[in-house]
């Protein structure tokens, strides 16, 4: 399979308040959205941060397009199209201002294609983006970002704080994106039902370590929780176990494969496991 992006065992250190990103590897094919999930201070940012070479890393290799970047690898940066959670641009600009800026910072700027965009969702060219609601602001994010004719999105919490309605409009203009095989994207988000939606695969990190990275079918069709009594719990494999919880009056046991854990344990309840339950799992879980 051909990758996009591939990270293999990214370390980055912050010293002073001891947090490691802690040899992550995770591949983004091309053509696919990958949700990268966790919660607040997990590493997320960081590991966009070392992708981006925004911030350097202590460890390891990053390859985009099947090559490092270096730092002045304007012909990489030219093919990734980057939105920030929170303020992308001076508030003082106008988005058609932006649009001259942004014209001399991308060769491939497409000045009519943004136009478009602005026309096509409502956002006023002659008004200080200071002005624009959060919503505004992110989507004008986004467009800016789509409008250099990138092949990869990497996005920080792009529908964070941001209602239904309009989480909605964005996360289609990320499937039309992904509509060009060769295009993908790269999305950290707290927000899993946006990436029920969206996500092809899914990388869970907590606390700067990858947890799991999978497809999101695999973790929709194989991944399972077993609800389980403690002489039921006693009874499995140990290898069958990737993490479990217990509870008042039951065990929560994640597995990778429900269906060969059925036909293994016949008395065993499994339900489907929601990209929530997974990873409270395997935050909260305990390992055996
Ligand atoms: N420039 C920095 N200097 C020192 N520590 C930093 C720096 N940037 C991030 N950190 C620390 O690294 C850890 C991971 O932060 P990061 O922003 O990557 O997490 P995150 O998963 O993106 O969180 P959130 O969902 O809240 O945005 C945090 O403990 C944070 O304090």
């Amino acid at each position: 399979m051909d990758y996009i992006l591939e990270l293999d065992q990214v370390s980055k250190r912050f010293p002073k308040d001891g947090f490691v990103l802690d040899r992550v590897s995770f591949s983004l094919p091309y053509g696919a959205v990958m949700g990268l999930v966790g919660q607040n201070g997990a590493g997320k940012t960081t590991a966009i941060g070392c992708i981006l070479n925004t911030s350097s890393r202590d460890g390891g290799t990053i390859r985009l397009f099947g090559q490092e970047m270096g730092d002045q690898d304007t012909a990489i940066r030219e093919k990734i199209g980057v939105v920030y959670d929170g303020d992308n641009f001076p508030g003082y600009l106008t988005a058609a201002q932006l649009s001259e800026i942004m014209g001399g910072l991308y060769q491939a700027w497409d000045p009519v294609l943004f136009q478009k965009y602005l026309q096509d969702f409502h956002l006023p060219a002659g008004q200080k983006i200071e002005t624009y609601s959060r919503g505004m602001t992110m989507k004008l994010a986004l467009f800016a970002a789509l409008s250099h004719h990138p092949k990869l999105l990497i996005l920080d919490e792009p529908t964070g704080g941001l209602d239904p309605v309009m989480r909605d409009e964005i996360l289609d203009v990320f499937l039309d994106f992904v509509q060009e095989e060769d295009h993908s994207i790269l999305l950290s988000s707290h927000i899993t039902s946006d990436l029920e939606k969206i996500a092809d695969y899914i990388t869970f990190i907590h606390e700067g370590n990858v947890l799991l990275t999978a497809s999101k079918n695999d973790l929709a069709y194989h991944y399972a929780v077993m609800r389980c009594k403690e002489s039921q719990f006693d009874a499995l494999d140990r290898g069958d176990i990737i993490a479990y919880r217990k509870r008042d009056f039951q065990i929560d046991v994640l597995v990778s494969d429900g269906k060969e854990a059925e036909k293994k344990y016949r008395d065993a309840v499994l339900d489907h496991a929601s990209l929530d339950e997974i990873m409270l799992l395997l935050v909260k879980g305990e390992r055996v």
